[in-house]
């Protein structure tokens, strides 16, 4: 596994050793150990998995204590562009985004810790997004943030008029109205 670090402190980019054969291809898509090596102790509670069409957008969102979310998310089919909104007060990257593209192929994960908005648009129909959760789900709890709020300036590569969005996600506050329940 290759964990690499990105731009927001904590959030971290991890790429597995993959073995492939003439069967077709292994790889370990999470191991504590691993992550443990890596500096980074937690422990999973929940599995999440949604499917999405292509252009629709899920997010942003996170979750506030006492259900504070760590995600540790992949994709088993299909394409995102994922994102990751550092939303912790005192943070020297505070409302900073990583975006990365995982998909089936690359077989990338991203590690969003707790304190970060999270998000993603899917790149393909029938696109299959599994992740681990450190907190089990917590509905009010739900923070979120409007996934095009322009004070972000996510690239998404899709207009608003073109994205299928939630209801609920259609309607969030805009990141300057969020009162971070998040400290860094
Ligand atoms: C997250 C969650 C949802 N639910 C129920 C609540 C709703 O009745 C239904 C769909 O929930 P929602 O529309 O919030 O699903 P997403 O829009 O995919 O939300 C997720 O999308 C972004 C990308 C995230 O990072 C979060 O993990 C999560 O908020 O599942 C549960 O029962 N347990 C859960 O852990």
């Amino acid at each position: 596994m290759t964990i690499t670090e990105t731009i927001i402190p904590g959030v971290l980019l991890l790429e597995p050793k993959v073995f492939s054969d003439e069967r077709g291809y292994f790889f370990e898509s999470y191991s504590k150990r691993t992550l443990l090596e890596a500096g980074i102790d937690i422990d999973f509670v929940q599995d999440n998995q949604s499917m999405s069409h292509k252009n629709i957008v899920r997010g942003l969102h996170a979750q506030k204590a006492p259900y504070e979310q760590g995600k540790l998310v992949r994709v088993l089919q299909g394409a995102v562009m994922d994102v990751a909104v550092d939303a912790r007060k005192g943070s020297p990257t505070y409302g900073r985004h990583v975006s990365v593209e995982l998909t089936a192929d690359n077989k990338k994960q991203l590690w969003v810790p707790p304190g970060c908005l999270h998000g993603f648009v899917s790149l393909m129909d029938n696109t299959i997004f599994a992740y681990k959760v450190t907190a089990y789900f917590g509905k009010d709890s739900e923070v979120g943030v409007f996934w095009n709020d322009p004070e972000l300036a996510i690239g998404w590569g899709i207009s608003e008029k073109d994205a299928i969005v939630s209801a609920k996600d259609q309607v969030l506050p805009d990141f300057k109205s969020l009162v971070s329940p998040f400290n860094y």
